[in-house]
């Protein structure tokens, strides 16, 4: 919570140190940011294999940070709905499902970079 006597910098330090906890909190914590981090991990090892170039970094980073930045909003929406009703409410399933559909279209994104980076890449390996 904001302190009123905090000045501009000292409060936009406080902010910044509840920012980074709560990335830690994400990477102790929550399994499917722990799955992500490691596809994450998979794909930066298959960038310097295959030695892809600049722009394909470029977006390769993009849709890394897209897939981590949906999947924690949607983590975060999910402990929203079930910290206001933790009891089974059809609009609780609508909300958890929509938000696990944002993530999902992350997700779909990033196979589709993904395929235009790697795949003419592995092609040229048969
Ligand atoms: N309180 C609830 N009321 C109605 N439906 C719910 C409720 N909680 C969960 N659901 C349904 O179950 C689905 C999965 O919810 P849950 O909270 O387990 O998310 P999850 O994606 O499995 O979580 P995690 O990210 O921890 O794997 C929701 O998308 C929703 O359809």
């Amino acid at each position: 919570m904001k302190n009123p006597k905090d000045g501009f910098i000292k409060g936009r330090l406080r902010s910044i140190r509840f920012a980074l906890r709560g990335m830690f909190l994400l990477m102790k914590t929550e399994d499917s940011i722990k799955v992500q981090l490691f596809v994450a991990t998979l794909v930066t090892g298959a960038g310097f294999y295959f030695e892809i170039s600049a722009v394909e970094w470029m977006f390769q980073i993009v849709v890394i940070g897209l897939v981590l930045v949906a999947e924690s909003l949607n983590t975060a929406i999910e402990k929203v709905s079930d910290f206001v009703h933790p009891d089974y409410h059809k609009k609780i399933g609508f909300i958890k499902d929509i938000s696990a559909g944002a993530a999902s279209f992350a997700a779909v994104i990033s196979l589709i970079v993904a395929g235009f980076i790697y795949l003419p890449k592995i092609a040229l390996l048969f």
